[in-house]
């Protein structure tokens, strides 16, 4: 058995009980702090402790090329994936920015550039030389499928060795949108043109060829695309098997998860019809701009915590969570009770 199927404890009950019973003796009203006070509770249940605390946050960016890029179906050049990652490694990015901000762990993990970048400060952990044109072949092959999850696995052992408190996972990918939206497809069972959006800035009439090939593509691989994993193979990238694994190995070492754009809400769902039991230790930080992203975080039951109209991904939506999530554990951990106030609630 694939160890991505083994068990997933839930998050602490008598923790969650315990946090709950605190919300309703904090001086505010019951309920008025909205989505801070569940917020608070979960990350109690899940750390396991009646203060829960986010001091230690560890960032991964998974980073490759797509074969689908050749089909013309995104704003950028492919070249932007090895520039962006070089970006990453010199401190350039909004990434960056946002991980100095959060005093966070950063790792850049090159799971398949098209061609390898010799920087010191680049993980590489590369399952080929980019994926293939998914219209035409599948994505990967089922050994470069297993080198993409053990990516995401080894960068949560990483995180785990640190003591880490949330792990963030981050994607960079040129062409990544029109594979997330061919496996979103699949997996949901919903015609492409339904969720195919504009990435990173297609047109109108762009968006119409990109989901003509995306339909292309599943009719062609459709009686492969009988399972989550067939569905990553055919039609994923090495950077979204990377987070799907890292997801669920998360979960399963009890370290929570805040969930990114788009991209990572597919890898997140993937997981999720993978060993369903990882939901339970995923947070979601905002919802992207991108068309697909709400259909997605439907089908997962999600409830994302900002809504700032970002479409970057590299983690950005999931990093601007953090600080609420920072603050609602400060106001579960520091506000004063009814009792410790003296004030008569009748
Ligand atoms: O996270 C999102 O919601 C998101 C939405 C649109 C674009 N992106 C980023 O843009 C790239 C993919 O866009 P595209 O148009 O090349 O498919 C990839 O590097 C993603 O990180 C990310
Ligand atoms: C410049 C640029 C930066 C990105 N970061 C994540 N995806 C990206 C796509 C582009 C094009």
């Amino acid at each position: 058995m694939h160890s991505l199927f083994a068990p997933i404890s839930a998050p602490n009950s008598e923790f969650h009980q315990r946090a709950l019973d605190r919300q309703l003796q904090l001086t505010k009203p019951p309920g008025s702090l909205g989505m801070l006070e569940s917020l608070a509770i979960k990350l109690a249940a899940m750390q396991g402790r009646d203060q829960p605390q986010l001091n230690n946050i560890h960032i991964s960016i998974f980073a490759a090329d797509h074969g689908i890029a050749a089909e013309g179906v995104s704003a950028f050049p492919q070249a932007v994936t090895a520039e962006m990652v070089k970006n990453f490694a010199a401190g350039g990015a909004a990434v960056n920015v946002l991980a100095r901000h959060l005093k966070a762990e950063f790792e850049v993990i090159d799971v398949g550039l098209l061609a390898a970048v010799d920087l010191p400060n680049v993980i590489a952990h590369r399952a080929g030389c980019g994926t293939e044109n998914f219209k035409t072949k599948p994505a990967m092959s089922l050994p470069q499928l297993d080198i993409a999850l053990a990516a995401g696995q080894s960068a949560v052992h990483r995180a785990v060795a640190v003591k880490a408190e949330l792990f963030i996972g981050g994607e960079m990918g040129i062409a990544n949108t029109s594979s997330a939206s061919a496996m979103a497809a699949a997996l949901l069972a919903i015609a492409p043109s339904e969720l195919t959006g504009a990435g990173t800035g297609l047109n109108n009439q762009q968006i119409d060829h990109k989901a003509a090939v995306i339909a292309q593509a599943l009719q062609k691989h459709q009686k492969y695309l009988d399972t989550p994993l067939a569905i990553l193979q055919y039609l994923g990238g090495f950077e979204i098997a990377a987070l799907t694994a890292a997801y669920i190995s998360a979960a399963q070492q009890g370290l929570p998860v805040v969930v990114d754009g788009f991209i990572s809400s597919v890898a997140a769902l993937i997981a999720f019809k993978i060993n369903p039991d990882c939901a339970a230790w995923f947070f979601y930080g905002h919802r992207s701009e991108e068309k697909g992203h709400k259909i997605v975080l439907q089908a997962l039951a999600a409830e994302p915590i900002l809504n700032l109209q970002m479409r970057l991904g590299e983690a950005s939506g999931a990093l601007m969570a953090v600080p609420i999530l920072q603050m609602a554990c400060r106001l579960h951990n520091e506000m004063a009770t009814f009792t410790q106030a003296h004030i008569t609630i009748g």
